[in-house]
């Protein structure tokens, strides 16, 4: 979905209804207030002084007898241009002092980013304070110091936002290829952290509006003739007392305003999918001719040309997957192969800003290109517990919380469940690690503690993802088991993702090799003995050492390296490591076939006895 029917959503909720209505009221009376109350704010009348409130005056009339509602109506277009052209400036200065430390060297970079963090940690109101003495008493004058006082803090966000584009993949590609460091914010960094930092004005409006009315107050901010609300409410301080209500317009005011302000940064948070899992972008892709087997429509999981795309690269190219239920499927390949946002996709959880579109992308029955997976029916280990796991709370807590979440049980039993959960997976004493938190366990102990979490659903499918890369070889063997275990015992089919084909083979039916985003080879593991078809696959086989592997020659390696994301490849994108490659294989990319029962491969030369199935089916 794009942006504008997202926001279209989002204001169809009750808050975005409420926050629609607020900002309209809000702005109709700031362009018309002038006009249609203008006379009667400005009014003198030496009979009506200081009335309280009432039918007549709403919140009664000033030292001078003008009245005190038609003041505040009055006072909406001042402050609130006075609001934006404050956060206008924040943000401008937050935006220059956030990324010239990426711009500038090394030391010039420090500089900067110690200033603000010096400025950030200076308290704000003394600092707007001393900018507004130093710039003189007056209306813009103070809107330049608030604006100026707001702008390390955005700085500082837009500095910790720009750092993470910039140690992303694609940044390092355009820094290989040559892209200019301003090029490189305003492609590759700027569009990437708009969303976050257009959420973070929201809330620096809401400050600075309340600042500038404070400003006001003390007599720092806006000047007479001119009057916002906070000089509205200096005005009725020695009042409050006898009439509270002579503060209440103002002041209600200026709070309504604030609260809007900040109802339309959570809409838009709404609107970007700021909020919880960052559900990428789905849209169908155009033409593709080919029909669904029967196979694929009876399958767990259906991914059908599936891509996900990062600004300035495509990660992965058209895969077209399915896993049946109950079926152990492995997905392996070198580091970027794509292994990972494949399986991402199908749990709706590739990262911002990626963006996935897919013809088909079905699990058990729900389409993901619009729905999230359902409940628990899908559980996910990743390969680092560590960073998964919260090490603020218990790991009984946090098993706990997903019975009491998606199942509504009850504190007691989701405790005794989570408590059951650890026992399955082998943790000894579960009734008193439940009570322990992640740093207190192993590595494969928090392993398995991320496995009972997924068991605490009923997961129908697992996705664990290079579940056993962090272990040592003792306490991976013992994940294996236990995957195959569970997955024996629960009858959930498993997505298991490796770099290591031996591995994958271990726990496996079927073995599904990615290359560059693309699937060149897929087969049942059961005719890895026979010999594997793609010289890709046949590569990382060779790479495994075995028992009998002659240990006095250097172990094997695949030569060369894989594409750089965004390295165009004309032909397949294995030919410049392959040494069977033809002319054909660097012109032209061979694709996908089916060689056999579950056997698939794209090569226009592939090895083993699987040529000859192939010659028969072509
Ligand atoms: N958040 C991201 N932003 C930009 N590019 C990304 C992002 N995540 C992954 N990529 C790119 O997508 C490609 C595939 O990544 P993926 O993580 O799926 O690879 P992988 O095969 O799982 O590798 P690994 O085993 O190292 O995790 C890589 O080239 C990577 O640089």
């Amino acid at each position: 979905m794009s942006k504008a029917p997202r926001l279209r959503q989002a204001l169809r909720t009750p808050m975005g209804i409420a926050t629609a209505i607020l900002s309209a009221l809000i702005l109709l009376v700031a362009i018309f207030g002038p006009m249609l109350a203008g006379d009667t704010a400005d009014r003198i009348d030496t009979d009506a002084i200081g009335r309280h409130s009432g039918t007549e005056h709403l919140f009664g009339t000033d030292a001078l007898g003008r009245d005190i509602a038609a003041r505040v109506v009055v006072a909406t277009r001042l402050t609130l241009e006075l609001t934006l052209f404050a956060t206008l400036i924040a943000v401008l200065g937050g935006l220059i002092l956030g990324v010239l430390p990426a711009v500038l060297g090394r030391r010039a970079g420090r500089l900067i980013t110690a200033t603000v963090n010096l400025l950030v940690a200076f308290p704000g109101l003394l600092f707007v304070l001393f900018l507004a003495v130093i710039f003189g008493v007056g209306t813009f004058s103070a809107a330049f110091a608030i604006g100026l006082g707001a702008a390390p803090a955005t700085a500082r966000l837009v500095q910790n936002l720009t750092a993470a584009v910039a140690g992303t993949d694609y940044v390092a590609a355009a820094r290989i290829l040559g892209v200019g460091r301003f090029r490189i914010i305003v492609r590759h960094i700027l569009p990437n952290i708009a969303e976050p930092v257009a959420l973070f004005v929201a809330q620096v409006a809401a400050g600075i509006l309340v600042a500038f009315s404070g400003l006001s107050f003390l007599g720092l901010g806006v000047q007479a003739p001119d009057y916002d609300w906070g000089r509205l409410l200096n005005e009725q301080l020695d009042r409050v007392m006898v009439d509270p209500m002579s503060a209440v317009g103002p002041g209600a005011a200026i709070v309504l305003t604030g609260i809007t302000f900040g109802l339309i940064g959570e809409v838009v948070a709404g609107a970007s999918g700021g909020r919880g899992a960052n559900r990428p972008e789905a849209e169908p892709v155009a033409s593709i001719d080919e029909q669904p087997t029967a196979e694929a429509e009876s399958a767990l999981l259906h991914v059908d040309h599936l891509r996900v795309r990062f600004p300035g690269h495509t990660a992965v190219h058209d895969v077209c997957l399915s896993v049946t239920e109950g079926e152990a499927v492995g997905i392996v390949g070198e580091s970027g192969s794509g292994k990972s946002l494949t399986a991402l996709a199908a749990a709706g959880l590739v990262p911002h800003p990626g963006r996935v579109s897919a013809r088909t992308l079905r699990f058990a029955d729900r389409d993901l290109n619009r729905q999230a997976p359902k409940g628990t029916s899908l559980a996910m280990v990743f390969q680092d517990p560590m960073a998964s796991l919260n090490p603020a709370l218990t790991v009984g807590r946090q098993l706990a919380e997903v019975a009491e979440v998606h199942h509504g049980a009850g504190r007691a039993a989701a405790l005794a469940r989570a408590v059951a959960r650890l026992g399955a997976v082998g943790i000894i004493n579960p009734e008193q690690r439940v009570s322990k938190r992640p740093h207190e366990f192993s590595g494969g102990m928090r392993q398995r503690v991320m496995i009972a979490m997924g068991l605490m659903g009923e997961p129908r499918l697992i996705i664990a993802d290079e579940p056993t890369t962090a272990l040592d070889v003792t306490v991976q063997a013992q994940v294996l088991a236990l995957l195959r275990d569970v997955r024996d015992e629960s009858g959930a089919a498993l997505l298991l993702i490796s770099h290591d084909i031996a591995v994958v083979s271990q726990v496996c039916d079927r073995v599904v090799v990615m290359y560059a985003g693309r699937i060149v080879e897929e087969l049942p593991v059961g005719d890895l003995a026979d010999g594997v078809a793609h010289p890709y696959s046949a590569a990382l086989i060779g790479a495994v050492p075995t028992m009998t592997t002659d240990r006095d020659v250097p172990l094997a390696t695949i030569p060369g390296r894989p594409p750089e994301p965004g390295e165009e490849s004309v032909g397949c994108p294995f030919a410049p490591r392959c040494a069977r490659a033809s002319d054909r294989c660097r012109t032209e990319e061979p694709v996908l076939e089916r060689i056999g029962p579950g056997r698939r491969v794209a090569c226009w030369d592939p090895i083993t006895t699987a040529v000859h199935e192939l010659e028969e089916v072509r």
